[in-house]
């Protein structure tokens, strides 16, 4: 008979507009089922930091809130999942088209696709609220986990920034240019496509939390709330 298999390692992806809170839930996922939480936006900005080539190209997009061509963000998504072919991950930002979605499915099998709806007036209101701290990457929200100083970071001190492109005038089109992007994604995964609705992270965590307890053992179990 067939030797027992290895467990599974878990492929998901977290789709969802910007502000839908994709880095809040990957976080909350990645600490209570130990997986790796795969920013596509904090892989960018990393190379950006980096100032190689393709750091400089990015930058230009990102700035105005642009996608980034999909051949530039798949070569740099296609990178770091070679590094973590051994480790259950999580992605969080791509794929944001349907070029990066065939080119992923390319190379794995995804088990789960997490999709986000939120309205888009709590969008809106949430970005022009978001605050980060560049270097390390980590969000704030005004109203829903202000750091503990206003206006600077916790771990650091350093000052908080409001991205470019979370300025009001940038919102209404860029969650456009998501939403046409992200239709034909979502039509592609229907299969295994879990959608979410609601305007707080907070209640729709607990589902999300037993969505991914029937795939995966938690190893914080305590911080489902
Ligand atoms: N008011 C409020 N803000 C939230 C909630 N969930 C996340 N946020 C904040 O909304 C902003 C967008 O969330 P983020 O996780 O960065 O979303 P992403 O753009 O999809 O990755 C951040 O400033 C979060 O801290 C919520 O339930 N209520
Ligand atoms: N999959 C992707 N395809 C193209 N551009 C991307 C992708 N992921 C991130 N980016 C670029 O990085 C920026 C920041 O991404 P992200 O941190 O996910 O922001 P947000 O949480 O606001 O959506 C995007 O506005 C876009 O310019």
């Amino acid at each position: 008979s067939a030797p027992p298999m290895a467990s599974k390692l878990l492929r998901a992806v977290v789709l969802g507009p910007p502000g839908s809170g994709k880095g809040t839930v990957c976080d909350r996922i990645a600490r209570s089922f130990g997986l790796q939480h795969l920013s596509s936006g904090q892989f960018l900005r990393e190379n950006i930091g980096g100032g190689a080539e393709a750091g400089a190209l990015a930058q230009q997009y990102l700035e105005r809130g642009l996608l980034v061509p999909d051949h530039v963000i798949t070569r740099v998504m296609m990178t770091e999942l070679e590094k973590r072919r051994e480790q259950h991950w999580l992605l969080d930002g791509f794929p944001r088209t349907l070029g990066q979605a065939k080119a992923l499915d390319g190379i794995c099998e995804l088990d789960l696709v997490i999709s986000l709806n939120i309205p888009f007036e709590t969008l809106k209101d949430r970005l022009s609220a978001r605050w980060v701290h560049p270097a390390s990457g980590r969000v704030y929200n005004m109203d829903f986990n202000p750091p503990h100083v206003q206006g600077v970071d916790d771990l650091t001190g350093e000052p908080l920034v409001q991205r470019q492109e979370d300025r009001p005038e940038a919102v209404a089109a860029r969650l456009r240019k998501y939403k046409d992007a992200a239709k034909p994604v979502i039509e592609l995964y229907k299969g295994i496509l879990y959608s979410f609705s609601g305007t707080e992270t907070n209640k729709i965590w607990p589902y999300v939390y037993s969505l991914l307890s029937s795939r995966i053992p938690p190893i914080h179990p305590e911080e489902e709330h």
